[in-house]
């Protein structure tokens, strides 16, 4: 599959601070990419690089074909949308008409609004103006505009921590509409239960370093100590080794009905995280 995403060695620094450390890695063509890491760990400044917005002290950035000189260009902005801090929307306007100004800015013809307020749950909200939004609202009309005219690419940084869990099951559902319709997505979050289920790969960065990539479910196998955890009925706890020997014992116990509860070792990738860098995720 072709990437979307190459980077190799890319490197910021701002002043004595290194943000970003030769970092390396590549986003596959439709994949949701996750890049998760505790604050300050240089998410947003990678984001900022890769669309454009800042210019890497050192390394090779490339990016739907466009390389770190062209990444100002509008040909290369029209084909990726941003949805971050400074994202922001005409307060005294109404939802619709704050979209309808996105879509002239942007050539999208106005029947996207239709689809992307479904995207984004707010199809009954149209005629709201959007200073009596509440903050998830606000999101999640933050959100539409990043994704109406129709992006090959679209970043998101850290775009449900303001949303309760519907609102956010919700963006869920329409990123991954968005997703099957062959956009892909590079997405920050602190959050390792939306990283699992959203994601196709996650890297986790750490002091401006990426110390794991791959799947959420390859990284859970990685990390597994493989050991069944069983409680009997009587009441004791037991963690046995997944070997062939072990086996039998696991199958008596189940055969004589003792096992009142009994789940393997997956950890979280929360857990991983905390493994593989020493740090929460917070
Ligand atoms: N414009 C800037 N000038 C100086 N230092 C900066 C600048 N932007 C970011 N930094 C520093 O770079 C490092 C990475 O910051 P960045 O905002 O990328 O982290 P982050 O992972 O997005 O954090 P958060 O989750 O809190 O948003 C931090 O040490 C930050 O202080």
């Amino acid at each position: 599959m072709e990437n979307a995403i190459e980077v190799q060695g890319m490197q910021k620094v701002f002043g004595q601070n290194t943000a970003i450390n030769h970092v390396s890695f590549n986003v596959k063509k439709g994949e949701i990419f996750g890049l998760l890491g505790p604050s300050g760990s240089g998410k947003t400044t990678t984001i900022k690089i890769l669309t454009g917005e800042l210019g890497p002290t050192a390394g090779k950035v490339n990016v739907l074909g466009y390389n770190t000189n062209q990444l100002k260009t509008s040909a290369f902005k029209s084909k990726i949308g941003i949805l971050s801090d400074n994202s922001s929307l005409y307060e005294r306007l109404t939802v619709y008409d704050n979209l309808k100004l996105f879509c002239k800015l942007y050539g999208a013809p106005l029947k996207e609004i239709d689809r992307i307020l479904r995207d984004v749950n707010l199809e009954n909200d149209r005629k709201k103006t959007v200073s009596k939004l509440s903050k998830g609202m606000k999101q999640r009309v933050l959100l539409a505009k990043a994704l109406i005219h129709k992006p090959d690419l679209v970043f998101l940084d850290e775009p449900t921590s303001a949303l309760d869990p519907a609102s956010m099951a919700q963006v869920h559902r329409g990123l991954q509409r968005l997703n099957e319709s062959g956009t892909t997505i590079f997405v920050t979050t602190h959050d390792m239960e939306e990283a699992t289920v959203l994601c196709d790969r996650v890297a986790f960065l750490n002091y401006g370093d990426i110390q794991e990539a791959d799947s959420p479910a390859a990284l859970r196998y990685k990390y597994s100590t493989h050991a069944f955890h069983v409680e009997t009925f009587a009441g004791d706890r037991l963690v046995i080794e997944n070997t062939p020997k072990n086996g039998e014992q696991l199958k008596e116990l189940i055969e004589t009905g003792q096992v009142k509860m009994m789940h393997t070792d997956n950890p979280t990738l929360g857990q991983i995280f905390l493994k593989v860098t020493g740090k929460e995720l917070v």
